[in-house]
């Protein structure tokens, strides 16, 4: 199937001459649930304004299911719905004008059922009357999403969704995606938060200073990349790793009471049956043993430390 986007060798460079971007290709699948990480100024918003046509991009080419932003940027937009990480709109306003002049500037025939779904779906339905400006900051984060959505589109940009979202509205906010992409809806997600990739994602991209280093998976990447770690709680305490043991990748915590052992989810052998056998031999006892496995934030901080 052909990607819904497909960005090619673009390059972005501010009037200030900071280059923001600095070649990136980039294919969004259909129907897929696509988070773009990155460290603060790496280029997400750059990235995303210039697919929504927001930004001018320097060179490269864009294309939005099949259409050129630039020669065919109408219908190419009409395909997006983005939500930015603050509310533009006017506070005198009611959320149902709101949502209704959204649609109208898309130039879509009024649709109030349609609407009504949508302000539902966003428990913003009671609220239909109130005016924005006595809305929670968490209803408007809604209402944020129920504009970009109010003329169907077809993919969804959320620009950090839930940055500075209490825990419980942030949950909220990722079962609703996730009953958007049931829908058939293309989500592109920004964030901070490598907990939400982590939940979210179906693929991960990482930008890092103008570029995409990585692109994969999410299932793969954390399977690729993934560390474990054996934590073994000693019944006496160590203060150093006897040489016998030095091929293992070996570290005591500093109250010298565990043994953590890490080793590579991808090796055909983990090792431990081995090193068991060789603490035995060491006459190093334990007591309790847990395995954990390296979350992505650890992933990904070590893959943007070794991007650059
Ligand atoms: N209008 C502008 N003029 C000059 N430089 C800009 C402009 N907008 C952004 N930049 C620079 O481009 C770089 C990328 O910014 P961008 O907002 O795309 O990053 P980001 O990855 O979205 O960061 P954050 O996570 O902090 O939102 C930053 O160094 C920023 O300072």
């Amino acid at each position: 199937m052909s990607p819904i986007i497909s960005v090619s060798n673009l390059t972005k460079s501010y009037a200030s001459g900071f280059q923001a971007l600095k070649g990136v290709d980039l294919d969004v699948r259909r129907g897929e649930i696509f988070a773009l990480l990155g460290p603060n100024g790496a280029g997400k918003t750059t990235l995303i304004s210039i697919i929504c046509g927001i930004v001018n991009r320097t060179s490269g080419d864009i294309t939005v299911d099949g259409h050129d932003i630039l020669k065919d940027y109408r219908k190419a937009r009409s395909l997006i719905g983005l939500v930015p990480q603050e509310l533009t709109t006017d506070a005198f306003e009611s959320v149902w004008a709101t949502v209704s002049f959204t649609r109208g500037l898309f130039g879509k025939a009024p649709d109030p059922a349609y609407l009504e779904k949508v302000l539902r779906t966003l428990s913003l339905w009671d609220k239909r009357d109130e005016k924005i400006m006595a809305l929670s900051g968490g209803m408007k984060r809604r209402l944020l999403i129920a504009k970009a959505l109010s003329h169907e589109p077809k993919i969804l940009f959320l620009d950090e969704p839930t940055a500075g979202v209490d825990v419980e509205l942030r949950r909220d906010m990722w079962q609703m995606v996730r009953g958007l992409k049931d829908s058939g809806v293309t989500i592109i997600l920004t964030t901070h938060y490598i907990e939400e990739a982590e939940e979210m994602a179906d693929r991960v991209g990482v930008i890092s200073e103008g570029h995409i280093i990585l692109v994969e998976d999410k299932a793969e990447l954390m399977r690729k990349l993934g560390r474990k770690e054996m934590r073994l709680q000693l019944r006496n305490p160590l203060s150093e790793i006897p040489r016998s043991l030095d091929n293992y990748d070996l570290a005591i915590s500093d109250d010298g009471n565990t043994l953590i052992y890490s080793y590579d989810t991808q090796a055909e052998r983990t090792g431990i049956t081995r090193l068991l056998k060789d603490l035995d031999a060491a006459e190093i006892r334990f007591g309790d043993l847990d395995t954990r496995q390296s979350s992505l934030e650890e992933i990904f901080v070590s893959l943007v430390r070794n991007g650059k």
